[in-house]
């Protein structure tokens, strides 16, 4: 990213040209040179663990429920990414816009606005709240690169992220047990549903990507890198020039992993229609056009439906 960041045509052309070309083929490319300190890292995995490792029932004070706006505590098996399959042998945390009481879209109760629900975790919000903002930071420039890459205004996203419905997610699998239900991973196979996930693990691996020619690739740890996907409403926004590609976390056994996502999703008002010159005579535009918030309920709620978190 460090060509990008320093300001120079060139520079952003270049940082441009190769994210265009992961997203127009794999969909999924690995960033380096992103600014964002290790020790903030260290600290949310940190943090994280202190939150999985708390009593169950200070975990479930903060727990996920259709009134949080995608926001709390998901206990082991309340989700399952693969609605298909078993759920997934995890935990996770979801973070969203920290926003204050007195805003009017928590006054009036707008979709996916809510408050934060923290933990009694010494630190945890400083932390988390920190590390959202480095991560969506990041985001933005990420999508500047896209706008490059694609031709129109660098600036073109900027307006759409200013707001986002974006989460920031840590997750904790548990080692992998012997006996497995039918079909029971980490986290099943899946594709992200905003426009662009931002991935921190941990150096226990497990991540698989699906590829074009069907088979599941691993996507190793490359210390101080975020493995970087593009999501569903960014493949729809491009009229599918851009992919979001299939992945699923088997997790190993014998021992815990944590990862932190960061799923950049657009403001709730944004409007994601084909961008221009995405369409062509031989592929127009396929998709109509839909609010950011309509598009993130529409695919939100089925994997939460099995465990009843939301019905
Ligand atoms: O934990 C990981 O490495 C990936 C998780 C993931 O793909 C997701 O939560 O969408
Ligand atoms: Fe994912």
């Amino acid at each position: 990213m460090k060509p990008l960041f320093e300001g120079g045509e060139a520079g952003r052309r270049h940082v441009a040209d190769q994210i265009g070309e992961a997203c127009r083929g794999i969909g999924f490319f690995y960033v380096a040179g992103h600014g964002v300190p290790a020790s903030l890292r260290e600290a949310v995995f940190s943090k994280a663990k202190e939150f999985f490792d708390s009593p169950e029932e200070l975990k479930r004070k903060s727990l996920y429920s259709a009134a949080s706006g995608n926001r709390g505590f998901i206990p082991m098996k309340g989700e399952s990414l693969d609605p298909t399959k078993a759920p997934d042998l995890k935990e996770a945390f979801n973070i969203g816009l920290e926003l204050p009481a007195d805003d009017p879209e928590i006054v009036s109760g707008a979709r996916f606005r809510a408050l934060n629900l923290w933990p009694e975790v010494p630190g945890f919000k400083d932390t988390m709240l920190d590390y959202y903002n480095a991560v969506w930071s990041l985001g933005k420039s990420l999508h500047c690169a896209f706008a490059t890459e694609l031709g129109i205004e660098t600036d073109f996203f900027d307006d759409k992220l200013s707001r986002p419905l974006a989460t920031l997610r840590l997750l904790h699998y548990p080692p992998r047990p012997a006996a497995l239900d039918e079909g029971q991973l980490g986290a099943g196979e899946h594709t992200d549903y905003g426009c662009v996930t931002l991935l921190a693990t941990d150096e226990v691996g497990g991540l698989e990507v699906y590829s074009r020619d069907g088979r599941w690739l691993a996507a190793p740890y490359i210390p101080d890198t975020f493995v970087c996907n593009i999501g569903d409403c960014l493949m729809r926004w491009t009229n599918d020039v851009y992919v979001s590609t299939p992945h699923r976390v088997v997790s190993p056994p014998g021992r815990e992993r944590y990862s932190v996502a960061f799923f950049l999703d657009p403001n709730p008002e944004a409007i994601v229609e084909c961008l221009p010159g995405c369409a062509t005579e031989e592929t127009p535009a396929k998709y109509p056009p839909i609010r950011g918030d309509d598009y993130l309920e529409s695919r939100l709620n089925p994997t939460y439906e099995k465990s009843g978190l939301v019905s």
